[in-house]
């Protein structure tokens, strides 16, 4: 909405002028009818409400312009305290149309003859002149209002740029510097109200040169009054391809370091004791990995899928002396194998189509004086295979499109379900890398090879997801502990834990009992001799056909991987595998 008032010198110089010119008084008031301005005894009352103001009220809501000869007899001043008491002789009034509103109303007023008969007589060009009196006022008012609207974005702009975590350097075509916010003055030491050239504050010809040349621009760069190492982007400002200047994001590189290491040091802390199990077999296992957990040697761990290969290993990170760095854990049987390779090792920016500005860190680089957990290793392609032995071997790291190789401190542990040594005999993984990776083995028995430690597993879920679920479960039946023992656990502990989920979820009295138990594990998957592995393969391949069909009715494989405890990778793969379903689609 426009507001005369806000514009009020320029009304009272329009009404001066108007006066000046036609020789007759002159009022102006606002939509509320607000006097904004007047000439002779109007002049005293500017600012004062109009009380009766019949007639700039009916101008103001028809829009239409008014012309009284007869003040105090017209039609409009019926109901005017000085009806017939006029002291005015003749009135003309017209809208102040801004778009669609009308904002206010010029009146002409006369009080003696002569005013009268100069009024009565040039009608017409006296309304045409006021005409364009109103729309100079418009031009003037609209004008105000986006002066106003253009002020008010510009301070919300700058709050906004000095809320902005990263420095920002405005720069206009000469390469002078035209605002920074709050950020870049501490960054770069600038007092306010400076005048800087842009060659005064940063160091790098390269960052001068994409400025000149309207460029696009990252990379490190060195403050000039400053010894803080920053990375800078630069976008230019073009308008029709014209270079107007450019925007400068400036970050602290250390500040980058620490948020990057923030974001990478593990936030869960993985003691050994979280790994449940007394047998034997895990006593020996955690004994044989708390021993070597100080040293630098590589690791490979091997055990089936869900016996708990990233827990041991993100355990074994947490009691060395790397346990303030990153824990970067990738699954190499998981990332599709045209991206592994820049995941691994970063790139460069511009080494391939769609290497994104800047270039990109590697898994390696960011696990630096950390750990890295290959996991799945044994679906490394063997070209990917190469570089890692070198990596291992040099301890060095070149990014995709660079010559330049980085020294780095990183302790590898891999991990895989697969034979390598099989995979080795079979050309399928190279026999260089298995010997590196296989300096000290961590096997880890799968569950139905340790029995024992079915009980206690069971109780230590079966507390979690009665406390997650706020559900006062006091245990579970003898019968139903008999089934959960025997069962061979394809799955293993990841299994287990989602039965005990699926059990807390089900249950109604205080005891889990068998018909809380999902239907294959109250079947009794029969255990076969578990010396042989062909054995093994048919109950494994029995379980996933049969949690298929069950899931099948729910149409996601997704439901059949969660119920046999597997990732949904790993269930591809021994769908593949096992060629499961060949002439059966399941979603
Ligand atoms: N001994 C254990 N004690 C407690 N929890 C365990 C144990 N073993 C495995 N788990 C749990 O089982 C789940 C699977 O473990 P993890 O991911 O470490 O297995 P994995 O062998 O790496 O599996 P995959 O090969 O499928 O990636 C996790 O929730 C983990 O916490």
């Amino acid at each position: 909405m426009y507001h005369l008032s806000d514009i009020k010198t320029t009304v009272q110089q329009t009404a001066d002028a108007i006066a000046a010119a036609l020789k007759i008084e002159v009022e102006i008031a606002d939509a509320d009818l607000i006097r904004v301005a007047g000439t002779g005894k109007y002049k005293i009352r500017s600012g004062s409400p109009m009380n009766d103001g019949f007639v700039y009220r009916h101008v103001m809501k028809t829009g239409e312009p008014v012309i009284i000869d007869n003040p105090g007899y017209n039609e409009l001043c019926k109901p005017c305290t000085c009806r017939g008491n006029c002291l005015e002789l003749a009135e003309v009034a017209i809208p102040i149309r801004a778009d669609d509103q009308i904002i206010g109303v010029i009146g002409l007023v006369s009080f003696d003859e002569e005013q009268t008969k100069r009024l009565m007589d040039n009608k017409q060009s006296l309304l045409s002149f006021l005409e364009k009196m109103s729309e100079l006022l418009v031009g003037k008012v609209v004008e105000s209002h986006q002066n106003r609207e253009r002020e008010l974005l510009t301070s919300q702009l700058l709050t906004v740029l000095n809320l902005l975590p990263d420095g920002i350097l405005l720069i206009n075509d000469q390469k002078k510097v035209t605002h920074f916010n709050t950020h870049a003055r501490k960054l770069l030491d600038i007092e306010a109200n400076q005048e800087l050239e842009l060659y005064q504050l940063l160091d790098d010809k390269k960052l001068w040169l994409a400025v000149e040349k309207g460029e696009q621009f990252s990379g490190p760069i060195r403050g000039k009054r400053v010894a803080t190492q920053l990375y800078c982007d630069v976008v230019p400002i073009k308008n029709n391809e014209v270079i107007e200047g450019a925007v400068i994001t400036l970050r602290d590189i250390q500040q980058i370091k620490k948020l990057v290491k923030e974001a990478t040091v593990s936030e869960i802390e993985t003691h050994f004791s979280q790994i449940i199990g007394n047998s034997a077999k895990m006593n020996e296992l955690k004994t044989m990995a708390l021993h070597v957990a100080p040293s630098k040697a590589t690791l490979l761990i091997q055990g089936e899928s869900g016996t708990g290969k990233e827990l041991l290993a993100r355990a074994i990170h947490q009691s060395s002396n790397r346990k303030g760095h990153a824990f970067i854990a990738i699954n190499c049987g998981a990332i599709p194998e045209n991206l592994l390779e820049s995941e691994l090792f970063g790139y460069e920016e511009g080494s391939f189509t769609g290497a994104r500005r800047g270039g990109k860190m590697g898994k390696f680089e960011l696990a630096h004086n950390g750990t890295i957990f290959l996991d799945e290793i044994g679906d490394m392609p063997l070209h990917l295979q190469v570089k890692i032995l070198r990596v291992l071997q040099e301890r060095r790291v070149e990014r995709i499109g660079s010559t330049r190789s980085i020294p780095l401190d990183v302790r590898v542990i891999a991990a895989t379900h697969r034979d390598l040594e099989e995979m080795v005999k079979t050309g399928e993984f190279r026999e260089d890398l298995y010997y590196r990776l296989n300096v000290i083995p961590l096997m880890i028995p799968p569950l139905r090879e340790r029995q024992e430690d079915i009980p206690v597993l069971v109780q230590f879920y079966l507390d979690y997801y009665s406390s997650v679920t706020e559900k006062a479960v006091k245990g579970l039946t003898p019968e139903v502990m008999v089934k959960l023992t025997h069962y061979p656990w394809p799955g293993n502990v990841r299994e287990l834990g989602n039965v005990i989920e699926y059990c807390v979820t089900m249950v109604v009295g205080d005891y889990i009992t068998l018909d809380n138990l999902p239907q294959r594990i109250r079947d009794g998957l029969k255990s076969e001799p578990k010396s042989s592995s062909l054995n093994l393969k048919q109950l494994e391949r029995e379980a996933i056909t049969k949690a298929l069909t069950l899931a099948e009715t729910e149409g996601h494989k997704e439901d059949a991987a969660n119920m046999l405890g597997i990732s949904r990778a790993t269930l591809y793969r021994k769908i593949k595998e096992y060629q499961i379903g060949e002439n059966k689609t399941f979603f």
